[in-house]
């Protein structure tokens, strides 16, 4: 049996403001630094430890890793980042109010955009200077890679790539992970993992800081998964993340 454990970051400033984050690069709020500390408290109060650790090339997961790894002083082992662990690109509705959105174009739209597997959202021009094609961090890559807009298909997609090529050969070399991501980007390998329908992936909202652990057989299926921490917080957790797209 091996072990995986999943985390989406703390609480970030664009969460806390409720507004459509993707790909920009924006950092923790104080909540979210707590949360991280608390998420690597859980961890090692679980008797969890890791030999390796992935992320994003976005902030907010970064430093969620790194706070998890100094409360459980693991500030040692090596850390992969990549552009494929990124939120979902939100595209033009990047820096929009979640509830003003609804407002504008109704919770039914809004929920679509949010949450669907394949409708994507409104595309970034492509001479936009939030395109990732300007940002340095992309640079090394193939411009057809980049993004202007992602549905959960596409996150799918440029993920997997990432599990085949290093997260399940490690897990399979006995190595014990850690994943810090984002909400979008960790539902597009629960619903992997899980094989979770298009139509079922609708009601899946994963929250802020609170780690998910997976024991997995030895053909990396499933045995189960459960979060970590206060079973009512996690259901509240869950159920803010998901009402953050309605108009109030
Ligand atoms: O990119 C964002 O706005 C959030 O990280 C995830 O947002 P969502 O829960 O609205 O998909």
């Amino acid at each position: 049996m091996y072990t995986l454990v999943l985390l989406r970051h703390g609480e970030s400033e664009w969460n806390l403001q409720n507004r459509f984050t993707g790909w920009t690069d924006v950092d923790l709020t104080p909540q979210g630094v707590e949360q991280a500390a608390k998420a690597g408290e859980l961890l090692q109060e679980e008797g969890l430890s890791f030999d390796l650790a992935h992320t994003s090339v976005l902030k907010r997961a970064i430093r969620t890793l790194w706070l998890v790894l100094d409360r459980m002083d693991l500030m040692w082992i090596p850390v992969q980042r990549c552009w494929r662990l990124n939120e979902r690109h939100y595209g033009a509705l990047q820096g929009l109010d979640k509830s003003e959105t609804a407002a504008r174009y109704g919770d039914d739209q809004v929920l679509k955009w949010r949450r669907s597997y394949d409708l994507p959202p409104p595309a970034l021009d492509y001479d936009d200077q939030r395109h990732p094609r300007f940002d340095p961090r992309y640079q090394g890559l193939d411009p057809r890679l980049l993004p202007d807009a992602e549905c959960l298909r596409d996150t799918v997609n440029r993920f997997l790539p990432y599990w085949n090529d290093y997260l399940a050969p490690q897990i399979l070399a006995g190595k014990r992970l850690i994943v810090a991501a984002h909400g979008n980007s960790l539902r597009a390998l629960v619903k992997y993992l899980d094989h979770i329908s298009d139509e079922e992936i609708l009601k899946l909202n994963i929250p802020t800081g609170v780690p998910l652990v997976y024991r997995l057989k030895e053909d990396l299926t499933p045995i189960e998964s459960k979060y970590l921490g206060d079973p009512e917080e996690i259901q509240a957790a869950i159920a803010a993340t998901a009402g953050q797209g309605r108009a109030r």
